[in-house]
C-alpha cells in the first residue's frame, strides 16, 4: 500500500468507526427507552401515539403503501394528537394497541426488539403529520410489512432511524471504492466496477490540489445590491473548478448569495444544480426564495424549473412549495393518468385486504382469508410492479426537465435520484451536517459548493454524550451535545497536559492509524492560544486573501508559523469535524470566502461576536448599524408608550445592549432533579423575576410582545418563564426552546443565563458556538439512567436586532471558560450595566 492509500484507508476506517459508534449510541438510546417505558410513558415522552385507527390506505411515490391513522372519537374526546416528536422521515412502527395490563400478562418482549409480531405490525417512515392525522409510508419491498393485517386499534411508536446510518455507510463504502479504485469496499458486497474517481473527489480527499480557476466572462449580477463580499463569494463559486466554501456569519445573506449563485449557474447553459440542506427547513428556505424569482430566459420571463424531493417541512409557508414537489409535479404529467388507473386499482385491492381503506366493503372482520387472500396479494404485487414502472418513467421525465432539484442530503440518496447526475451540488448548513451525509449528494456532481458557519452549532453527536457521561460529566443542559469546537479556545484546566495527545480518551476504542499516517485531526494544531489572541491576530490577515497562513490559529502560531497548503488529509477526531471544517484546514482561505456585512443587528450587538468569533471582520450594514427600539416604537409601531413617561421610555428604548448583573445578589440557581443531583435541568427564580421586569419595561415603553423573545439554555427556566410571562403576554412573546424559532430574529431578545452558585460551577454555557448559535435546535438528551425529554434551546445572542438584554450572575458565569469571561468583561465595558439587586 502506498502512503497515500494508507492515509485514505485510515480516514475511511475512522469515519466508519465513528459512524458505528454513533449508530450504536442512537440504537442504545432508543431501545433503552422502548424497553424501559410502557406505551403510556412513551406517549408522554412524545415517542408514541396511542389509540389510533386506520382511516385510509393509499399508494404514494415508489409504490409505497401510505397508511393514514387518526384518533377515533370512540377512544378520544379530542381528535388532536398530544405533543409528540414524530416528524417527517422518522422511522415508526404501527403495532397493536394492547392495554398495559394485557401486555403485562404476556411474557415481556422488548418493544424495540427485532423479534416482531408480524401479524399485527408494520414498520415504515413518517410521511406526513398534521395535528390530527399521521401517515406512515410502508415500503412493500420490506416483506415483513407486506400483508397489512393490521389491528383495529393501533399505536405508532418512533424507532431508531437506521436508514440514515445505512445511507451514510453506503456513501463511505462508495468513497472507499472510488479512492482506492477497488471493485468492492472492505465493508460491502458490491462487486461492480469502482465509481469514477473525479477531480472533485480527489480534491476533497487531498489526492490532488484544486485546479486553477476557471475563466468566466465578466459577471452581470442578477441582484446588483449584493455587497462586495457577497459578490466575491459568487465569483469564487463560479470560478472554482471543484469546490468552494461560503462562510456566512449570522444575518450576512448566505441564502441571498446562494440564490444569486444558483441563478448564475443556470442562466445561460444547460447546467443542472442539486441543492441540498442539512434539514428540511433549510431546503424549504431556499426553495421559497427561488420560487419568488422570475428568471430571464431568451428575453422572456420564465419561472425556474425547480423540483423538491421529499416532503416540505412548512407546506403552508408558500403556496408554490407544494406545487414544486416531485409528487405533485409527477401527478400533473400526461402519463400520470395511466399510472393513476393502476394506482386506483391497487388502492382498492389493498383496501379490501386490510378491511380499512377504499374498496373495503365488508369491514375489518370480513377481510378475505386463505387462498382468496393469497390470490389478491399476487395481484397487488403485479399491480405494484406495473405502477412502479410507469411512475419511474414519469419521475425521470420530471427530474430530467428540472434545472434545480432540491432535497435534504439524506433524501438525495433515495430511489428517485438514483442514476441522476448534476453539474453542481450545493450544500447549505454544511457546518451542521456530518461529513458522511454530505457524501451522499457529492457523488452526484462534478463540483461542490458548501455554505455554512463553522462558528455556529456543529452537528449533534450522541456518542460524544456517551463519552461525556462515562467520564462523569455532570451537566446535562442543551449542551449535552459534544463540546468540541474547532475554534473554541479552551480554558487552561481543560487543555491537555504536555505530552498528552488530545482526544486519546475519546478515541480509545477507535482503530489505530496505520504507520506513517498523520495523527487524527484534533485540536492540537489550533486554539491553544491565549485568550486575547483571536481579535488582534486576525488583523494580520484577510480571511478572503489566498494565503499560506492559517486562519485563527493560536497567537504564537500566528506570529511565527507559516502553514503550507494543502495540508494532508487526516482521520477525523470526532464526527463534529465537518467537511467544511476539514476543507478549510486542508486548503486554507483559497477555497473560502467570508461574508462580511450583516443585515440583522445593531452594531453594538454585533461587536462581541464579531471580535471574538469572526476576527473583527463582521461589519454592519448602514441600514441596521444604528437601529434601536426607539425608532421602531416612535416610527409607526402604532402604539403609544404604554403609560410610561416619554423620557423614561426613550431611555429604555435607546439601549442596544443591557446587562442585568445579579452578582452578589445570591440569586442562586435551582437544580430540578428527581434526586437533587447536579444532573437535572436548572432554573433561577429570582433571575426569572428580573426577566419579567425587563419584559414589562419593554412593553410599557411600546414594544409589542411579538417583537420580543426570551431565550435561556435550560428547559426548567423556559418552563418557569412561560408560567410567569404567558398569562400576561400570550404566546406571541416567544420563550426559549420552540423549534419554530430556528433561524429567527427578534427586535428585542432577553437571555437568561440561569447559572449562579457559590461553587462557581458552570456547565454547558461554556460552548461558545451555543451562545452565538444562529439556530435554536431541539435536542432530546438521554443517558443510561434517565430521560431528558425536554426540548432544549440554544442561547443565541445574534438573534437580537435592536436590543439585547443579558441577565446573569457575572461572578459565576466568569468561571465558564475564557469565552464567557471575555463576554462578561465586554458586557461590563460596553453594555448598559444594571445591578439587578439594586433596582
Ligand atoms: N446585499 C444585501 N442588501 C440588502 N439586504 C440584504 C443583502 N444581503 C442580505 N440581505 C438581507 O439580510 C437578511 C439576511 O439574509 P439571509 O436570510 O440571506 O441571511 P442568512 O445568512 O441566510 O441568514 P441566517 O443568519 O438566518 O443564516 C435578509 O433580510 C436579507 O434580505
Amino acid at each position: 500500500m502506498t502512503s497515500q492509500e494508507s492515509l485514505l484507508s485510515a480516514f475511511i476506517s475512522r469515519q466508519r468507526a465513528l459512524l458505528k459508534r454513533e449508530r450504536d449510541a442512537d440504537i442504545e438510546r432508543s431501545s433503552l427507552l422502548l424497553s424501559n417505558c410502557g406505551p403510556k410513558l412513551l406517549e408522554q415522552k412524545g415517542l408514541a401515539l396511542l389509540g389510533l385507527g386506520i382511516v385510509g390506505i393509499n399508494i404514494g411515490l415508489g409504490g409505497k403503501t401510505l397508511i393514514e391513522l387518526e384518533r377515533p372519537s370512540a377512544y378520544h374526546t379530542s381528535p388532536v394528537f398530544p405533543p409528540h416528536t414524530l416528524r417527517n422521515g422518522d422511522i415508526a412502527r404501527i403495532e397493536a394497541n394492547v392495554s398495559s395490563s394485557a401486555a403485562a400478562k404476556k411474557p415481556k418482549k422488548p418493544t424495540g426488539s427485532a423479534d416482531k409480531d408480524k401479524d399485527a405490525q408494520a414498520e415504515g417512515v413518517v410521511y406526513k403529520v398534521s395535528e390530527t392525522k399521521i401517515v406512515i409510508a410502508v415500503d412493500p419491498s420490506d416483506s415483513s410489512s407486506d400483508d397489512l393485517n393490521l389491528p383495529e386499534r393501533c399505536r405508532v411508536v418512533k424507532l431508531a432511524n437506521s436508514v440514515t446510518y445505512d445511507r451514510m455507510d453506503r456513501a463511505i463504502d462508495h468513497l472507499e471504492r472510488a479512492v482506492l479504485q477497488t471493485s468492492s469496499s472492505s465493508n460491502d458486497k458490491d462487486k461492480s466496477a469502482p465509481p469514477e474517481l473525479t477531480p472533485l473527489i480527489q480534491v476533497l480527499m487531498g489526492m490532488q490540489r484544486p485546479s486553477p480557476k476557471l475563466s468566466i466572462p465578466p459577471l452581470q449580477f442578477f441582484d446588483d445590491t449584493l455587497n462586495p463580499s457577497q459578490k466575491e463569494a459568487v465569483r469564487l463559486c463560479l470560478e472554482a473548478p471543484e469546490v468552494a466554501c461560503i462562510h456566512g456569519p449570522p444575518g450576512t445573506g448566505k441564502t441571498h448569495t446562494l440564490i444569486e449563485i444558483i441563478r448564475q449557474l443556470i442562466s445561460n447553459s444547460s447546467t443542472r444544480v442539486l441543492v441540498c440542506g442539512a434539514s428540511n427547513l433549510s431546503v424549504d428556505n431556499i426553495l421559497e426564495r427561488l420560487l419568488a424569482l422570475p428568471v430571464l430566459d431568451n428575453g422572456e420571463k420564465h419561472k425556474l424549473k425547480v423540483t423538491r424531493i421529499g416532503h416540505p417541512a412548512r407546506v403552508m409557508a408558500h403556496e408554490g412549495i407544494l406545487e414544486s414537489t416531485l409528487e405533485v409535479k409527477a401527478s400533473k404529467t400526461d402519463q400520470a393518468a395511466l399510472a393513476k388507473d393502476v394506482k386506483n386499482e391497487l388502492e382498492a385491492t389493498l383496501g379490501v385486504l386490510s378491511g380499512k381503506g377504499k374498496g373495503a366493503g365488508k369491514g375489518a372482520k370480513g377481510k378475505p382469508r386463505g387462498a382468496e387472500r393469497k390470490k389478491m396479494w399476487e395481484e397487488v404485487k403485479a399491480l405494484r410492479k406495473e405502477y412502479r414502472q410507469r411512475e419511474g418513467g414519469i419521475v425521470t421525465s420530471v427530474l430530467g426537465e428540472s434545472q434545480v432539484v432540491l432535497a435534504t442530503c439524506h433524501s438525495s440518496g433515495g430511489r428517485q435520484l438514483r442514476n441522476h447526475q448534476f453539474d453542481v451540488v450545493i450544500i447549505d448548513e454544511a457546518t451542521q451536517a456530518l461529513e458522511a451525509v454530505c457524501w451522499i449528494p457529492i457523488f452526484k456532481a462534478k463540483k461542490l459548493i458548501l455554505a455554512g458557519d463553522p462558528m455556529q452549532l456543529p452537528p449533534t453527536i450522541l456518542s460524544l454524550d456517551k463519552d461525556k457521561n462515562k467520564k462523569g460529566s455532570k451537566d446535562k443542559g442543551a449542551g449535552s451535545k459534544g463540546k468540541k469546537d474547532s475554534k473554541t479556545k479552551k480554558p487552561a484546566a481543560e487543555k491537555a497536559k504536555p505530552g498528552e495527545k488530545k482526544g486519546a480518551t475519546v478515541n480509545k476504542d477507535l482503530p489505530n492509524d496505520k504507520d506513517g499516517t498523520p495523527p487524527p485531526d484534533s485540536e492540537d494544531d489550533e486554539d491553544s492560544g491565549s485568550e486575547s489572541d483571536s481579535a488582534e491576530a486576525d488583523a494580520q490577515e484577510s480571511p478572503n486573501a489566498s494565503t499560506s497562513k492559517p486562519e485563527s490559529k493560536s497567537a504564537s502560531n500566528k506570529k511565527t508559523a507559516t502553514v503550507t497548503y494543502p495540508r494532508p488529509l487526516r482521520p477525523p477526531h470526532t464526527l463534529e469535524t465537518t467537511l467544511f471544517d476539514r476543507l478549510e484546514k486542508m486548503y486554507g482561505s483559497s477555497i473560502k470566502r467570508m461574508l462580511e456585512v450583516q443585515y440583522r443587528m445593531h452594531e453594538k450587538i454585533c461587536d462581541f461576536p464579531s471580535k471574538t468569533l469572526y476576527e473583527g471582520r463582521l461589519g454592519s450594514d448602514e441600514r441596521v448599524k444604528g437601529w434601536l427600539l426607539r425608532d421602531l416604537v416612535l416610527e409607526g409601531n402604532d402604539g403609544g408608550l404604554g403609560g410610561m413617561d416619554e423620557d423614561e421610555a426613550k431611555e429604555v428604548l435607546a439601549t442596544p445592549v443591557a446587562f442585568y448583573d445579579t452578582a452578589g445578589c445570591e440569586y442562586f440557581e435551582r437544580i430540578e432533579g428527581e434526586d437533587g443531583s447536579d444532573e437535572g435541568s436548572k432554573s433561577n427564580e429570582n433571575e426569572a423575576q428580573v426577566v419579567v421586569r425587563w419584559v414589562e419595561s419593554m412593553v410599557n415603553a411600546g414594544v409589542k410582545p411579538w417583537q420580543i423573545a426570551v431565550i435561556t439554555p435550560y428547559q426548567a427556566q423556559v418552563t418557569l418563564l412561560t408560567t410567569l410571562l404567558r398569562p400576561t403576554y400570550g404566546p406571541e412573546l416567544e420563550i426559549g426552546t420552540v423549534d419554530g424559532m430556528q433561524g429567527r430574529e427578534k427586535d428585542a431578545v432577553g437571555i437568561s443565563l440561569v447559572r449562579s452558585n457559590d461553587k462557581r460551577e458552570i456547565g454547558f454555557l461554556k460552548e461558545k458556538r451555543r451562545l452565538n448559535g444562529g439556530n435554536l435546535r431541539e435536542f432530546l438528551a438521554i443517558n443510561a439512567n434517565s430521560f431528558y425529554g425536554c426540548l432544549r434551546s440554544t442561547v443565541a445572542m445574534t438573534r437580537a436586532k435592536r436590543h439585547l438584554c443579558v441577565v446573569g450572575d457575572s461572578s459565576t458565569v466568569i468561571h465558564g471558560g475564557s469565552y464567557l469571561k471575555k463576554w462578561m468583561k465586554w458586557l461590563e465595558t460596553n453594555a448598559d450595566v444594571r445591578y439587578a439587586g439594586l433596582e
